[in-house]
């Protein structure tokens, strides 16, 4: 993305062609819906929240830098976009261009920048390539997209056009459905490999989403065997209704399978053969590594296998015509997370929360017979999922094929690490083996190896658990429902944009971002990591894995090894950090405080609690060094065991804390929490001026269900909280379907926040998600007790769907569930009836989420990085007289540390409390899941007045 400043106006930033014309436009109206129109928040507003490039193209080196400068800085520029992967870029940068004719040669230089073609028509305009294929426009015209007609959203319309009947409707009716020039095209949704926990939910999204946009959407059965086998019985047109209810169902309905046939080329022969037939375009594949891999050739192999059907007379001159092309587009469901430039794969998260439940049970039962267990979990050639459960549940040791050591070395480490957690006090053991586990000369580890020397090396009475098929049953976890369903809307869009000439994309997430990944690519890196395997490159296989991987993977060693005897680092940087929980429990509140305790310890700090919050603190010097077997398992629970409240330091006594922390000669602080420890931060750094004590490093960790933190786009607890919702969601909807015609209004926590009931709403697949940001406007309400009327009247006794409305607490105070049930039962005419339900703090409580316990420890590993990497600024200012408290090197070091986009960022509290809050809102100022409530309504069939 590039912002582009002139010094006093804006150039601006249009579409070059109709498949860019959304993406430009999503971009802009992020920028002119914020209203930022000066030079600095564009640029603050950019590097913070849009993307990871801005090129700031100043016309006026008088209104800039001098001229020496902008050379410079224009030489950095070119060097750097010239050796790295631009979108790593995490910088302003200035280029100086004078004229759209230096701005072409400019761009001319950047690596990445495929293809640049000035316009002939306007020749003020310039277009060029990114590396994702969009096209980015450059004009001198101020502000063009004013000539663009407004952004459609969906229409409200009253008549034909509303979402019952829209969602009974053929596709190809236009009523409702998105208005842009992207080509209608036939898409095909395929499920393949083995089958993961949330395939139901992209094909779902992918149907609807394709339906939405006026296209047809078809099922291909059973995987690839549909397209060998070809004909109705594999090929199926699908429609709105057919992929009603998929969201809650594990497993895949349309079907996956191992298929050998599509292996060789006469297979795929056919399978061309059959989309063809069929009248397909563009086909969507979700499955693992095997099938992207079977994607990417029968892509690559298309205009031979078309070329050969036309030859042999198999299809007509008009059939080539139209299928020259094959639009593919790939979606990673595995639950092995084993395919590469992906953090993540539908279905990974849900079999991890299978295992980690299996291992918390198993705990209970090895702790109560001082038992070792040995678990074999699942992942095929990846380690992805005994990493991260060997995270969750605090394994005491795992085995994971990228990491492989010989027969002597695993078994002294295992056997070093098991023996000095038993000598602390430990009375359980676990030790997760992932399937494809090896030793450095590749031969197979299995739990019997392992078992043998547990028992014969330490002596435990050891047991093996086997998971299984156990781990990819059941229902999607929240997140991989979630992430079926943006990317499935995305894969949509992608294969309706894509060109010929434009590259196969395959969807993936990138921290907290769908973004879309060249399949090629992909492929190629993915099994690279096989082939470095198999040649005993453990360092490449490792490098080719995500860092997110290599980064889980080095915390899980440093937490693992915290009660050895030999912190690495030296005395002199040991320091002393204290932790403090503030605001309302959330999951993972816990686990963050043991991983920040245990790396701490394997660093050789010193890590303190403070029980209770501020309030503790003041009233009763509640401060306690934490000890190595006081917190373990802490990992796994729920709540906060060092206690937390909502005082702030103002409300409680700010002196006696810094007399505290004087006492204690704090060398940081970390604490995590929600709104009230965000404002806590806020007034200790303000104190610092005042109270030297406060002279250190300081750090929040967000945790709150309500995830209104600014500076993160994720909270700890959110997704444990959005998970006990889900599951409620489901039961509910369970109950409401059985009744038949009866609709259920569910009030949901979350604060000023809608985030929650978004994302519930995208999840459980309610009709509406009222909240406090739009708040409940009658009109709307109207409209949508009108579709719930109709939708129940089409539906009446033939189809069992019962209708969710979710509803924020703080959407209307007036508006309460019993009042909105009333309303709607008055008005149904007793065609159906409505009840209400609320989940209250059930939201707020239950064990952490494998997401929230993992995402926990990373945070926490940072917050403590961050600590140590900030001590050395503050500790000649702890004592002198003149304490630079506006310096931003002094102000970064009270930073919120938080997930942004792609990144994890720490921003200073004071950038983020002056400029980027909404304080009597207690929000951000910026919402970023604003698309996903368009995309949840629209996956309902959601009619929505548009509001100027
Ligand atoms: N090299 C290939 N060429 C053509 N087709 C392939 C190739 N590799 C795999 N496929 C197709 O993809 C199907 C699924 O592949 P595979 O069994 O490896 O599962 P996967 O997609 O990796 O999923 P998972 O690992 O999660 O089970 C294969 O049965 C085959 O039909
Ligand atoms: O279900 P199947 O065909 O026995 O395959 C099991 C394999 O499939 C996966 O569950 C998914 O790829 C692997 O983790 C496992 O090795
Ligand atoms: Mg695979």
């Amino acid at each position: 993305m590039l912002s582009i400043v002139n010094g006093t106006s804006t150039i601006s930033l249009t579409a070059g062609s109709s498949t860019s014309l959304s993406h430009a436009i999503n971009f802009y109206t992020n920028i002119l819906g914020l209203n930022l129109h000066s030079e600095t928040d564009n640029i603050t507003y950019l590097a913070n929240n849009y993307d990871k490039l801005i090129v700031e193209l100043i016309f006026d080196p008088a209104k800039g830098l001098t001229e020496e400068q902008i050379q410079t800085r224009t030489q950095e520029i070119h060097d750097k976009l010239n050796q790295t992967d631009w979108r790593s870029l995490d910088e302003t940068i200035v280029v100086k261009v004078n004229n759209i004719v230096s701005l072409i040669e400019t761009l001319q230089t950047f690596k990445h920048v495929v293809q640049i073609t000035p316009n002939e028509l306007f020749p003020n305009e310039v277009y060029c390539v990114d590396p994702l294929g969009y096209v980015i426009g450059f004009t001198a015209v101020s502000n063009p997209l004013t000539l663009q007609p407004p952004l459609q959203k969906l229409k409200p319309n009253m008549g034909a056009g509303t979402p019952s009947s829209f969602m009974m409707s053929q596709a190809g009716s236009q009523s409702g459905i998105i208005t842009d020039d992207l080509p209608k095209r036939n898409v095909g949704i395929m499920t393949s490999g083995g089958d993961a926990p949330g395939m139901n939910a992209a094909v779902r999204a992918v149907v609807r989403a394709a339906i939405f946009r006026g296209c047809k959407a078809f099922a291909i059965k059973e995987g690839y065997t549909g397209l060998v086998e070809g004909g109705e019985d594999y090929i199926k047109e699908m429609k709105w209704q057919d992929v009603r209810g998929l969201l809650s169902e594990g497993g895949t309905n349309i079907g996956t399978a191992r298929c050998m046939e599509f292996k060789e080329r006469w297979g795929r022969l056919l399978g061309c053969k059959h989309l063809i037939e069929a009248g397909i375009d563009a086909l969507i594949v979700c499955g693992g590594d095997g099938s992207l891999t079977g994607a990417d050739l029968f892509r690559a192999e298309w205009p031979s296998l078309i070329q050969e059907l036309l030859e042999t007379n198999q299809i007509t001159q008009e059939q080539y015509d139209r299928h020259k092309h094959l639009y593919i587009c790939g979606m990673v469901g595995s639950i092995d997370n084993d395919m590469a430039t992906t953090d993540s794969t539908i279905g990974g998260y849900s079999s991890l929360e299978r295992i980690c439940k299996a291992i918390d049970y198993i705990d209970a039962t090895a702790s109560s017979h001082s038992r070792a267990f040995v678990v074999e979990v699942m992942g095929r050639h990846c380690g992805w999922l005994a990493l991260m459960a060997g995270i969750a549940t605090s394994a005491d040791y795992i085995f994971i094929p990228e990491k492989p050591s010989s027969s002597k070395v695993w078994q002294d480490q295992m056997c070093n690490i098991v023996g000095q957690h038993r000598a602390k006090g430990k009375r359980k053991t676990i030790v997760i083996v992932a399937e494809g586990a090896i030793t450095s000369d590749l031969q197979p580890i299995s739990c019997k190896d392992v078992k043998d020397v547990l028992v014969n090396r330490l002596g435990l009475d050891t047991r093996i658990t086997t998971l299984g098929h156990v781990q990819r049953g059941g229902t999607a976890v929240a997140f991989d429902r979630i992430l079926a369903t943006l990317q499935g809307v995305e894969a949509v869009k992608a294969v309706l944009e894509l060109t010929p000439d434009t590259p196969s994309p395959l969807i993936a997430i990138d921290e907290n971002k769908i973004c879309r990944k060249p399949l090629v690519e992909a492929v190629e890196k993915t099994k690279n990591v096989a082939a470095a395997i198999s040649e005993r490159d453990f360092e490449k296989a490792m490098s080719l894995r995500d860092s997110e991987f290599k980064e889980h993977l080095a915390n899980f060693m440093s937490m693992n090894s915290a009660c050895h005897n030999e912190p690495t680092l030296p005395p002199e940087q040991r320091k002393r950090i204290a932790i403090i929980n503030i605001g309302a429990p959330a999951g993972g509140m816990n686990s963050a405080v043991y991983a920040m305790a245990t790396y701490c310890m394997s660093r050789g700090h010193t890590p303190y609690a403070i029980h209770n919050g501020f309030s503790g603190l003041s009233r009763h010097e509640s401060v306690k060094s934490i000890d190595w077997i006081d917190i373990e398992g802490w990992n796994l629970i729920g709540g906060s065991e060092i206690g937390t409240n909502r005082f702030t330091p103002e409300e409680t006594d700010v002196g006696m804390i810094a007399n505290y922390f004087e006492k204690y000669q704090f060398d940081g602080l970390i604490l995590v929490g929600g709104f009230e420890a965000f404002v806590s931060l806020e007034q200790l750094e303000r104190a610092r001026s005042m109270y030297p004590a406060f002279r250190i490093p300081m750090v929040l960790i967000p945790a709150t269900i309500s995830n209104n933190v600014p500076g993160t786009e994720y909270s700890l607890g959110a997704d444990t909280c959005l998970n006990s919702l889900m599951d409620y969601c489901d039961v509910v909807k369970q109950s409401a379907s059985a009744t038949r015609g009866r609709a259920f209004i569910i009030e949901v926590q979350g604060g000023n926040s809608g985030y929650i009931a978004t994302y519930a709403q995208l999840i459980s697949g309610a009709q509406v998600s009222y909240v406090p940001e739009e708040g409940i406007q009658l009109d709307q309400l109207e409209m949508d007790i009108h579709s719930l009327k109709e939708s129940f009247a089409v539906e009446k006794g033939m189809t069992k769907a019962g209708k969710l409305l979710l509803k924020s607490t703080n959407a209307s105070k007036v508006l309460t569930p019993g009042v909105l049930a009333d309303i709607i039962n008055s008005e149904s005419g007793g065609e159906f009836d409505t009840r209400t339900a609320i989940p209250g703090h059930v939201q707020q409580g239950g064990l952490p989420s494998p997401i929230d316990r993992t995402r926990a420890d990373r945070f926490a590993i940072k917050a403590v990085q961050f600590i140590e990497e900030n001590c050395d600024k503050m500790c000649g200012l702890r004592y002198s007289l003149e304490f630079p408290r506006e310096d931003k090197t002094i102000t970064r070091t009270a930073a919120v540390l938080g997930i942004k986009s792609s990144h994890l960022r720490f921003t200073s509290i004071r950038q983020l409390y002056d400029y980027e809050t909404e304080l009597n809102k207690r929000m951000p100022k910026k919402i970023f899941w604003s698309s996903t409530r368009e995309i949840a309504d629209q996956l309902v069939g959601r009619t929505k007045i548009v509001r100027a």
